[in-house]
């Protein structure tokens, strides 16, 4: 089986009294991509917060790499090569996508840097043409799309999108799913969050479903499609 990357054991996390992860077990392995789905407020931006170090878990295990780090500092766990997209975006709104992008770029942990900054450009062409602009006048797709072409720039092994999606336009939403399906192709393991259950199933290798802060379920995409009542009971899909 392929090297685990990340991995949280029987998490427990709050929000001062409020108890919002109640055991999670969660593993991602080199090179698959997982979906994490789950309603509104069921928990799955805590329980990447909660393995990136953003909030310390009051019960369990987080390892990177097989090395304890539950509750290590957010940069300690990037550095080991995780990279976070998170939801509503993180640039420089100052700062030209060139400079956003060049700021952002370091060797992978194995020293790889397979993704340079013209690669990056490659996969994004969109901002290949609005290099000189601040990243605050990009339209809201662009902005999504200079926030992956930071985490590229790192050259990690995890890449995390939590609702890379949300509020763009259906094209420009198109757009993104296309680039998640290159990124996928070159061996990054990624975990996806995204309200589109079936674009997110389109790519992903395995799915979890977040209830009330516990795993409800866990299995590939045709055993959740082969459950459409699943979806209806989780997600309100369907
Ligand atoms: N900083 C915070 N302080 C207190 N409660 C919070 C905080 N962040 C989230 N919560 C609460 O924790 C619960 C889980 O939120 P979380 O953001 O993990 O859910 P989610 O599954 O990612 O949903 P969403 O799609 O709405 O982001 C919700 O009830 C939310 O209101």
């Amino acid at each position: 089986m392929s090297e685990t990357l990340l991995e949280a054991e029987g998490l427990h996390s709050f929000y001062g009294s409020s108890h919002i992860l109640h055991g999670i077990d969660f593993v991602v392995r080199r090179g698959e991509t997982i979906g994490l789905m789950g309603r509104n407020g069921m928990g799955k931006t805590t329980l990447i917060r909660s393995m990136l170090g953003h909030v310390r878990p009051r019960h369990g295990r987080v390892a990177v790499r097989g090395k304890t780090m539950t509750g290590s500092a957010p940069y300690l766990i990037a550095r080991k090569g995780i990279a976070y997209v998170p939801e509503g975006r993180g640039i420089f709104p100052n700062l030209s996508v060139r400079e956003n992008l060049l700021m952002a770029a370091k060797p992978g942990i194995d020293g790889r840097r397979d993704w340079t900054y013209e690669r990056v450009l490659e996969t994004f062409p969109r901002l290949g043409e609005r290099l000189t602009n601040g990243g605050g006048q990009l339209s809201g797709g662009e902005q999504q799309m200079l926030t992956i072409g930071r985490a590229l720039m790192t050259n990690p092994d995890v890449l995390i999108l939590d609702e890379a999606t949300e509020g763009l336009a259906p094209l420009i939403a198109k757009e993104i799913w296309y680039i998640v399906r290159q990124i996928r192709a070159t061996g990054i393991a990624t975990i996806v969050i995204d309200k589109n259950h079936a674009a997110v199933t389109s790519i992903s290798d395995r799915n979890v479903i977040l209830v009330k802060g516990k795993v409800a379920f866990e299995g590939s995409s045709a055993e959740l499609r082969a459950q459409p009542e699943l979806l209806h009971k989780h997600l309100g899909a369907g």
